[in-house]
């Protein structure tokens, strides 16, 4: 399980609180998504979860161990459970697919084995199946940068599947993406969901696309949760309450 437990976050001394005293647990197997306007809180939330950003109070918990307290091995065993996509990818453009998903391995090879490229066959095995069940194996031998972006997020995808882990988090994960390819990538992250039973906690822009995925919505005001529920629940009024009302 993961736990919020009364996080606030401010990024700068006088800045306004990005998250005010979130306490919010994330069972196994939920799939939750977050929704709010921009500058909300909701990537600062989503980040807080893998110690990408510090809480300045309160804790984050992952299985009862601390995220917020670990440091160097621990924190890095706590994030070898934890995969995480983003809006942009971060994909290594001058390598090929397949190295960029095999670099998902990073958290129990050698160091010099990622670095110069040498990887077992069973890690190459590994990741052509995690192409192919993104539905992109034929692309294992194209550079990184010369994918769309839609073939891009399959590419962060079968990376994350290379760690086998327990929480996948996305930060904005179909932001950059036209409406009906962000449809497509997030359908195949619910397929995934569903199959693994991996836990899932990501911010979305888009209402409907997140009440056809989420099981659970939390919305984010002003860096408080003003809304948590089930996706049936968020009409127009949610809505309103969770974006307020236009400036
Ligand atoms: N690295 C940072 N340094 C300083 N302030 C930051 C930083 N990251 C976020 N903030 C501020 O914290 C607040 C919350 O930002 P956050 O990115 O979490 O919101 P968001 O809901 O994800 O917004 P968006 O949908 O636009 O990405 C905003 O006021 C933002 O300006």
């Amino acid at each position: 399980m993961l736990q919020f437990v009364d996080v606030s976050k401010r990024y700068a001394h006088g800045a306004p609180l990005a998250l005010s005293q979130v306490s919010l647990d994330v069972a196994e197997g939920e799939f939750v998504v977050v929704l709010g306007r921009s500058g909300a809180g909701k990537s600062t939330l989503i980040r807080c979860a893998n110690g990408l950003v510090s809480p300045s109070s309160g804790e984050v918990r992952w299985n009862g161990r601390s995220v917020t307290a670990a440091r160097h091995r621990e924190l890095l065993d706590l994030r070898s459970e934890m995969g995480m996509i983003f809006q942009q990818f971060h994909l290594i453009d001058r390598l090929d697919v397949q190295t960029n998903v095999m670099v998902g391995r990073f958290h129990d090879l050698p160091l010099w084995r990622v670095l110069i490229g040498s990887f077992p066959a069973e890690v190459r095995e590994q990741a052509r199946q995690a192409l192919a069940r993104v539905g992109i194996d034929h692309l294992a031998e194209q550079r990184a940068d010369g994918l769309s972006g839609g073939q891009q997020q399959r590419v962060a995808i079968a990376r994350v599947l290379m760690q086998r882990p327990k929480l996948l988090l996305g930060d904005e994960p179909v932001a950059s993406l036209d409406p009906v390819t962000a449809d497509v990538i997030l359908k195949l992250l619910k397929e995934i969901h569903q199959q693994e039973r991996m836990t899932t906690l990501l911010n979305l822009h888009d209402v409907r696309l997140a009440k056809q995925v989420a099981t659970r919505i939390v919305g984010i005001r002003s860096g408080r949760v003003v809304f948590d529920g089930p996706p049936d629940q968020v009409d127009d009024a949610r809505i309103r309450e969770i974006y307020g009302a236009a400036e």
